[in-house]
């Protein structure tokens, strides 16, 4: 195959939605909303059942407390100053309007309490849900888009505190609710009239509440990548991993300076914003006060000319400001609940997101390798907008084989190695174990197959004898394996004379406490120590079928070097390998070596072979033998290091 393959379809850009779509989806959110919703309310009362019922009584008593008090209020005072009302009658009105306070008084402390333990409760529920899921995407591609670690961004935000907003906001709704039927109740025995006009001025508010609302969410995806940036300088401003580089180079003012550019883009659309909140809430309390002022002057007019008693002022003065409050209550929980819902939105895409990579709904076996596995004319690029980085490769990793990689930086090996894990999946072609296709078994099953060194590999903040039990799980608390994995990577003299040997914490970042419960300091590895550590927790898993080594000694002393080739060498014996070298010195005694240029297969063949065909191999070996010329290398030594 020569050309490349026209029509493939890139991992990316599902995920990146254009300015059109985006307007789609925020309108379709808006008839989603009451699914949305009662997902929201379902999650809340699964998390805590006792306490969301317990909240949600409270609240709704809450509503008719305050309706209770102002009709408690007229009978008093109508029975004070018209007569006729027994003392004792006028002391159970106080009494009542007493209890009513401490009811009020009561509920609401303990109410504010159930909403913060319900908030808890669903905070701990969806973030273990939210990662669940992801965890369960099998491959890297959602991790490279922007739009997806945006989504994400987001998703974190709203699942901690979504569904519980969501919950407080149809909750707050449904109390306003009974406050406004209340008190409107009260106000149309006084005056019709007067109801419709402070309802009337209730709707503008409602309508800007949710006009705004709508504006904020859409902000929050809009600064989404800003408000990334910022983080990301933040950090870089404030980790040991870039201090170095930050101080060498002087950049710290530069990269400050970017990252408050960032944060005044984000504030000048926020401040935008807040000006446009705050003007229309301006109007919207001014018409209110202008309809609360002429409804007292109404009925201040009307208690004159005998029309109203001094309970009915105390009742309308009340239900005005009452129904005014409630409906500014409405309109802000209304627009409060659909915020949290349109971010919680966020959440449900990601949980409910579709599996990243296509799993067969019935997997194949995938028994331990036999024959051997196959590249058979992979294509790959990374996304559509990218360019191939593999074209056409084939060749075959046979069982007991080790097989070299080599080539220049960007041929494409490293690429090689993740799509044999499955991080990707082959644009056209495919990687057969056994004659299986990957894109046929269960990812999870092929993982369990592969022990691997990455060329980035992981230097966890946690304990020595951690860092290498992540390797395989089953082995986590076995020190006997580990400390076996770490004599192989040449690592345990250095790890057993650590403080606290191999509990000791490889990081700086967190408090430790030492083994007289005194605070102790964490040890910092050198970049060949942290290598010789990936390796051992590559070693953890060597009972695996298939071992890739992704440049495994690029930071290691020559010494270092030559001790973990001869381990590898003694590993490799009768095993299935892939090893990714630029050293090649190390790859010589692979059985098989084949050179990738430009993402293709252009030599392949035992070390012998390729130096006696005079191609690529031969001409990289020369130039680094070059480095090391016969003179300068003394005659035992020489020997040594051939071997
Ligand atoms: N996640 C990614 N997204 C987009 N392009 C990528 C990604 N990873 C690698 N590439 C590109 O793919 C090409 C091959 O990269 P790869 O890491 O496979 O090369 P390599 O042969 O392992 O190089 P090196 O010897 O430097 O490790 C490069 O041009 C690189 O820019």
């Amino acid at each position: 195959m020569t050309g490349a393959p026209s029509s493939a379809p890139g991992p990316g850009r599902a995920e990146t939605p254009t300015g059109r779509e985006r307007r789609t989806t925020r309108r379709a959110a808006l008839s989603r909303f009451p699914r949305h919703a009662a997902a929201a309310i379902a999650l809340a009362a699964r998390a805590a059942p006792a306490v969301f019922t317990g909240h949600v009584l409270l609240t709704l008593a809450t509503g008719a407390l305050p309706v209770a008090a102002a009709w408690l209020t007229k009978l008093a005072l109508d029975g004070l100053t018209e007569g006729g009302t027994s003392t004792a009658a006028l002391v159970g009105l106080a009494a009542g309007l007493a209890g009513v306070g401490v009811v009020t008084a009561v509920t609401t402390h303990t109410n504010q309490y159930l909403q913060s333990q319900l908030e808890r409760a669903i905070g701990l529920l969806t973030q273990g849900r939210l990662f669940t899921a992801v965890n369960g995407f099998v491959g890297l591609e959602r991790f490279e888009s922007p739009a997806f670690l945006d989504r994400l961004r987001l998703a974190q935000q709203a699942s901690a505190v979504g569904p519980g907003q969501v919950a407080n906001g149809i909750l707050g709704l449904s109390q306003a609710a009974i406050m406004v039927t209340g008190f409107l109740g009260s106000l149309f025995v006084l005056s019709p009239a007067m109801t419709a006009l402070v309802l009337a001025a209730g709707v503008p508010a409602l309508v800007a509440e949710l006009v705004l609302s709508r504006q904020r969410v859409r902000l929050h995806w809009d600064l989404g990548p800003t408000e990334r940036r910022e983080i990301f300088y933040g950090q870089l401003l404030s980790t040991v991993e870039a201090a170095k580089e930050v101080r060498l180079f002087g950049i710290g003012a530069f990269l400050q300076g970017r990252m408050l550019t960032d944060r005044r883009t984000a504030d000048a659309a926020k401040a935008l914003l807040d000006r446009r909140d705050a003007l229309v809430q301006s109007g919207l309390a001014l018409l209110a006060a202008l309809v609360s002022g002429g409804g007292v002057v109404w009925a201040v007019l009307a208690a004159r000319s005998g029309h109203l008693s001094v309970g009915d002022i105390a009742i309308f003065i009340a239900a005005v400001a009452g129904v005014q409050g409630s409906l500014t209550a409405v309109a802000g929980h209304v627009a409060g609940s659909h915020e949290a819902v349109m971010l919680f939105e966020h959440y449900l895409d990601i949980v409910r997101c579709e599996p990243d990579l296509p799993v067969a709904a019935a997997p194949a076996p995938l028994p331990a390798l036999r024959e051997g596995v196959e590249f058979r004319d992979v294509w790959f690029r990374y996304s559509d907008e990218h360019p191939w980085v593999l074209r056409g490769v084939s060749f075959r990793l046979r069982h007991g084989e080790a097989l070299a990689l080599v080539g220049l930086n960007g041929s494409g090996k490293s690429t090689l190695v993740k799509l044999l894990c499955r991080f990707y999946d082959p644009t056209h072609g495919a990687i057969l174990w056994d004659g299986v296709d990957l894109r046929n078994v269960d990812p999870a099953r092929l993982r369990t197959r592969i022990g691997a060194a990455f060329q980035d590999y992981m230097a966890y903040d946690m304990t020595a004898a951690e860092n290498i039990g992540l390797g395989d799980l089953d082995a986590f608390d076995d020190a006997e394996r580990i400390r076996g994995a770490a004599e192989r990577a040449g690592i345990h003299r250095k790890l057993s004379t650590l403080p606290r040997r191999y509990d000791t914490l490889l990081s700086r970042r967190f408090p430790m406490t030492s083994e007289d419960g005194e605070a102790a300091t964490g040890v910092v590895l050198s970049g060949g120590q942290w290598q010789r550590l990936a390796l051992a927790r590559a070693f953890l898993r060597d009972a695996r079928d298939l071992m890739v080594l992704d440049e495994p000694a690029s930071g290691l002393d020559a010494q270092a070097e030559a001790e973990i080739q001869e381990a590898l060498r003694t590993h490799r014996r009768g095993r299935t390998s892939l090893l990714i070298s630029h050293r090649l010195g190390s790859v010589r005694e692979a059985d098989v070596i084949v050179v990738l240029a430009a993402g293709r297969v252009v030599e392949r063949g035992g070390h012998a072979d390729l130096m006696a065909a005079d191609g690529e191999y031969a001409r990289l070996f020369a130039l680094q033998a070059s480095g090391y010329r016969a003179e300068d290398v003394r005659p035992g030594v020489e020997e040594a290091g051939r071997r």
